[in-house]
């Protein structure tokens, strides 16, 4: 099991002051008091199929309600799928020293993401790993990586990602009367980017987290999501399981499409939940804009204060390594709470 990331260990010190101060009988699932119950809720199921007009209603209700909501039909090959899933499941079967080298499929080592290496308490804890691929420049990876992951899957994936993405993103946009240039101008296939991630079985799934609570930073996030279950997202301050359904990809509004549409349209907290006997995979695809790229919110009175991309993910990147955790969207309220 050399592939294995050293989770256990790395939470080693969590668990014993946990225990030591006596709430080692918690259990992070029933975190917020009122989630203490799993809601059976149906997540809006959108068919792409369905006349446009239709759908385009149902799209931004979903927004505006859930913040998430599912689609089919929408137009990217389930083989595709497949062969990703195939491939992401052999290119985490490599060795864990491995994995954590840098150049590892010829991506930074910073692209390698194993727990939560800045966790400052259980209810921190991730007991995952992750890739992240930049999509632009990934370069080609040689014979010997090529065996684990091939690039060719990445980029159809993104490139069948890409048309269903800015449909989406059209069609919330136009609600707000965002003009569309905006995302012509400021979101690419560089500035977007895939994370697969892995969630091996836990031994204890009460104590930790699979991926701790937390809000997407991106523009709008695509997941393919296997059938293992476990994603939850908050809903009128209850976690609901999204259920896989087959053949749907999870569509989840970000921290700067919330910004953007002055909270119009809502990213909402998501967790997984780590699982005892079962491995979970999923894949994300994140649009982003460049980090350059102006946010501000179309609406009166603004909600947020106006702020680059760039300042948010550097915001981000301190308060993670400060407390754990990101503070997020909140940061840039235009009165500060
Ligand atoms: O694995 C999942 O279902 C969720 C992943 C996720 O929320 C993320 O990568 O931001
Ligand atoms: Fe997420």
């Amino acid at each position: 099991m050399d592939c294995e990331p050293p989770l256990l260990e790395s939470y080693k010190t969590l668990f014993q002051s946990s225990l030591g101060v006596g709430v080692g009988t918690d259990d992070v699932r029933n975190d917020d008091k009122s989630s203490m119950v799993v809601e059976i809720c149906e997540l809006p199921l959108i068919d792409l199929n369905h006349k446009r007009e239709e759908f385009m209603k149902e799209i931004t209700e979903a927004a505006r309600d859930w913040g998430f909501f599912q689609v089919v039909n929408h137009g990217i090959p389930q083989e595709m799928l497949q062969t990703l899933k195939f491939e992401q499941k052999n290119v985490f079967q490599r060795p864990f020293s491995n994995k954590s080298q840098g150049n590892f499929l010829n991506l930074p080592v910073s692209c390698y993401r194993w727990g939560n290496p800045f966790a400052k308490n259980l209810r921190q804890t991730t007991w995952s790993e992750a890739l992240h691929i930049i999509l632009h420049g990934i370069g080609k990876v040689d014979q010997e990586e090529s065996l684990s992951i091939d690039h060719s899957t990445m980029e159809a994936f993104a490139a069948a990602v890409s048309p269903l993405v800015e449909n989406l993103v059209q069609i919330l946009a136009q609600k707000l009367n965002i003009p569309l240039s905006y995302f012509k101008e400021n979101c690419s296939e560089k500035s977007c980017f895939v994370r697969l991630n892995r969630y091996p079985p836990c031994p204890f799934p009460s104590k930790v987290y699979g991926l701790m609570p937390h809000t997407d930073t991106s523009v709008l996030t695509i997941l393919q999501q296997d059938q293992a279950g476990g994603l939850q997202l908050m809903k009128d301050g209850k976690w609901v399981d999204v259920k896989p359904v087959p053949k749907a990809l999870v569509v989840n509004i970000g921290d700067l499409f919330q910004a953007l549409s002055n909270g119009f349209y809502k990213s909402v907290k998501h967790r997984v939940i780590a699982m005892e006997n079962v491995e979970r995979l999923s894949a994300a695809y994140f649009y982003n804009p460049s980090p350059d790229a102006v946010i501000q919110s179309h609406g009166t009175p603004q909600v947020y204060r106006t702020f680059t991309f760039g300042e948010m993910a550097k915001l981000k990147q301190k308060d993670i390594m400060e407390t754990g955790d990101k503070v997020g969207l909140s940061r840039f309220l235009s009165t500060p709470l």
